[in-house]
């Protein structure tokens, strides 16, 4: 079996007495668009703030391209792009420059930074406003860019953290079909993260986080078969007790 994309094992993280994660575990397969399905309070923000080396004081191991994030924290997170559920673009400054401010903390020089950034930005669709400002962007664009930025290093994990809230309908269905497609044209290993069930396709990888546990992995309809329930909606509910909205 090649080495997973992203391995979780056994992580456990307490902000002083609650307990945010308990003895997680699971792969994110490279070239596979996994989705972390989980409600607000689940533990998604935790888990990427300890992916990213935001936390440090945690039990058990993260590997990303089998370098521990602990261990070897650079050969690690050079392989890693992340979009934060926050936006982080300076919307006063071009598109173009958001990118080469972003490669700089890479050591990536001017030159280079803007041939990788015109590529990149082809690649979300948005080559020709280089030289706009980002303010001016939509808000699926904007996320665009930011997905351009976290893999303008190059790296073969993606992690996204609810990208899709406060899109419109149209531009969700737009961002999903990107990221799917980086998926499926380049190889790149995605963990995405929602609490949105209409987000996942039959045979995505699903990982159900309910309140700092995973209750369920493996493909969408296979979860679902195994619940005896007839959609990941109704899986969803019968494996947390919870009912998951579809959209919001
Ligand atoms: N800095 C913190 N201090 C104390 N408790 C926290 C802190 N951050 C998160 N928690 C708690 O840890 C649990 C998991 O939160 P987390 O933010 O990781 O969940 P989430 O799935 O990302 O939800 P959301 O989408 O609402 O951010 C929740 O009970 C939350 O209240």
């Amino acid at each position: 079996m090649s080495v997973p994309a992203l391995n979780i094992k056994n992580v456990s993280h307490s902000y002083g007495t609650r307990k945010a994660l308990d003895d997680v575990s699971f792969t994110v397969a490279p070239g596979s668009f996994t989705v972390l399905l989980g409600l607000n309070g689940a533990g998604k923000s935790t888990l990427f703030s300890l992916v990213t080396r935001l936390y440090a004081a945690r039990s058990g191991e993260i590997e990303i391209l089998g370098a521990d994030v602990m261990r070897a924290p650079g050969a690690a997170l050079r392989r890693l792009g992340v979009v934060f559920q926050a936006r982080t673009l300076d919307l006063e400054l071009s598109l173009m420059q958001n990118l080469i401010y972003h490669a700089a903390l890479h050591g990536i020089g001017p030159l280079e930074a803007r041939r990788l950034g015109l590529e990149a930005l082809a690649r979300a669709g948005l080559a020709e406003r280089a030289n706009d400002k980002a303010r001016a962007l939509s808000g699926g664009q904007m996320r665009r860019v930011e997905i351009a930025r976290a893999l303008l290093h190059k790296p073969r994990l993606l992690l996204l953290d609810e990208p899709t809230v406060g899109l419109d309908i149209k531009a969700r269905a737009d961002l999903l079909a990107h990221v799917r497609g980086l998926v499926r044209d380049e190889g790149l290993g995605v963990l995405w993260t929602t609490h949105l069930i209409d987000e996942i396709a039959e045979d995505d990888p699903v990982v159900i986080l309910h309140q700092g546990k995973v209750l369920a992995t493996g493909r969408a309809a296979d979860v679902v078969a195994q619940s005896g329930a007839d959609t990941i909606g109704a899986a969803f509910a019968r494996i947390t007790g919870v009912d998951a909205r579809s959209e919001g």
